[in-house]
């Protein structure tokens, strides 16, 4: 059986006490969920505090970015060991914001994914196609280049897989169940038994439909997930979907 997973990526949101409050907020209203798996990942520096508050919960920790070294002179980065170190388990690697905003290469995310695996640290590697090279009639191509350099030689049991269209991303349409599907299967026959998560602009209203496809393993939310009712209902729906 396929695992169901539901991922929250905070991106750079919240102070502080906002996101201890919304975590231990989650940590009550999700602890009844037993069939899908809750990854919530933070901004590094609430790592530390709310291991501590998921602790005992079913809510595991997640990080958004990770450097490729174990240690030294790189200021401003964060090694793997680190994020073991506060009761880190999952890392989001080759986030679509990561590779244009910060100009990260297939080269760099192949490097970090095989870093954290050597501390077992597990990836959630994001991959998805621009606009521009979707209309290109690239869409598979770049997904399959992005794929094959980021695992090439890599133990797949320990990896999560998110397909993130990157003009889905944050403009509140998801991409169409046709277009979702299509790529999930296409993902699903390159790397088997591998979980996919599907992202972009995932919301309680889509998340039903988008979870009726079978190879939809799960949802990596962005701006949804900053708020526990919607987070919840999106689980709600995504097991409704699955008959879970
Ligand atoms: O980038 C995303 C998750 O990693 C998706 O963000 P939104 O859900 O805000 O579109």
């Amino acid at each position: 059986m396929m695992r169901n997973i539901i991922a929250a990526n905070w991106k750079m949101h919240f102070d502080l006490d906002s996101a201890i409050q919304v975590a231990s907020q989650m940590k009550d209203d999700l602890s009844s969920f037993g069939k899908t798996e809750i990854i919530v990942c933070p901004s590094f520096v609430f790592l530390h505090p709310l291991a501590n508050i998921f602790n005992e919960s079913n809510i595991k920790l997640g990080a958004q970015n990770v450097y490729f070294e174990d240690k030294g002179a790189f200021t401003g980065e964060v090694s793997p060991s680190m994020l073991k170190s506060v009761g880190c388990e999952y890392v989001i690697i080759g986030h679509s914001e990561r590779r244009h905003i910060f100009l990260e290469s297939d080269i760099d995310i192949q490097k970090k994914v095989k870093k954290a695996l050597e501390y077992n640290l597990k990836p959630i590697l994001c991959v998805g196609e621009t606009l521009s090279q979707r209309k290109e009639d690239k869409a598979f191509d770049v997904v399959e280049r992005q794929i094959i350099s980021a695992l090439d030689g890599v133990d797949l049991n320990k990896v999560i897989i998110a397909y993130e269209p990157v003009w889905a991303i944050g403009t509140g349409v998801a991409a169409d169940e046709a277009t979702v599907g299509e790529m999930h299967n296409f993902l699903a026959n390159l790397v088997e038994d591998v979980p996919i998560l599907y992202g972009g602009s995932v919301k309680p209203e889509n998340a039903f439909n988008l979870a009726k496809i079978d190879t939809v393993n799960g949802f990596l939310v962005g701006s949804a997930s900053l708020d526990t009712g919607s987070l919840k209902r999106i689980i709600v729906e995504f097991e409704k979907a699955k008959g879970v």
